[in-house]
């Protein structure tokens, strides 16, 4: 089965819900219903944004889908701070994130903290995209394929090849991200197409050809249709681009093959 492409835009901590309305409204006028038969495209906001986002989405009938950024790995109790699965499939969200370097770095998520979110996120009917990636000394020293399929065995133990065929894996290199250094595609390729048999020695080769496999780290509009064409890259998950609406509309029609809005 052909994998349809998904470009996610994580917004990280960035836009109030009334900058966020206007911002999936840019989106959506740019992209007009014929590109969401070739892409899925869907915006990652801040937990504050979501309810106002789903009112506009559901509003306008919207084929823009969104998500969040992490989830607790509980689901419900005295956990301060805490946004649980049930809570974000109440309030519309496709997509979450986890594991996603920035909270593996300061928020010392482990691998299986990880796989808790997964699993907590999978049992509300979320999609997880669940985030690896090497830092620059381990690709340096040439141990990247290596540690990213330790990451993500350590991140999916013990999931049911059902419950992996329900995943989306982003690769983010650390050091690509929010540096404008770009992986090759070469390199990209190289690490998602390890993502992806990992994920059939996990699964089973069906699975794991259905499941899509983004790559993240400074994708914008002059680098996403070299990395989509990639014959593992489904896709990108997009940072700082995401928070530029002509840009994301840009990259998102490069994505589902053109033309530009
Ligand atoms: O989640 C998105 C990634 O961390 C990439 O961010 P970036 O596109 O700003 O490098």
């Amino acid at each position: 089965m052909a994998r349809k492409p998904l470009i996610a835009g994580n917004w990280k901590m960035n836009l109030n819900h009334l900058e966020a309305i206007a911002l999936v409204q840019k989106i959506a006028f740019s992209l007009p219903e014929k590109y969401f038969e070739k892409v899925d495209v869907t915006v990652i906001p801040p937990f504050t944004d979501i309810r106002s986002v789903q009112t506009l989405v559901e509003g306008d009938k919207l084929l823009v889908t969104y998500g969040a950024q992490d989830v607790s790995a509980h689901e419900s109790g005295a956990y301060t701070g805490e946004v649980s699965g049930s809570m974000l499939a109440k309030l519309g969200c496709t997509f979450v994130v986890v594991g996603h370097s920035e909270r593996r770095q300061y928020h010392a998520e482990t691998d299986e903290v990880v796989l808790a979110k997964t699993k907590a996120a999978l049992a509300n009917g979320l999609t997880p995209i669940v985030c690896i990636g090497e830092g620059l000394d381990i690709r340096e020293a040439g141990d990247h394929v290596a540690y990213n399929v330790a990451q993500l065995k350590g991140s999916l133990a013990g999931l049911s090849a059902d419950q992996i065929g329900k995943l989306v894996i982003a690769y983010e290199p650390v050091w690509a991200i929010g540096t404008g250094k770009v992986a090759s595609a070469a390199d990209a390729q190289e690490v998602c197409k390890a993502v992806r048999a990992t994920l059939a020695e996990l699964a089973s080769a069906e699975v794991a050809a259905d499941v899509r496999v983004l790559y993240g780290g400074s994708v914008n509009a002059k680098n996403v249709g070299e990395l989509v064409a990639q014959p593992d890259i489904d896709g990108g998950l997009v940072g700082g681009a995401s928070l530029k609406a002509d840009e994301f509309a840009t990259l998102s029609a490069i994505a589902a093959g053109g033309p530009l809005p």
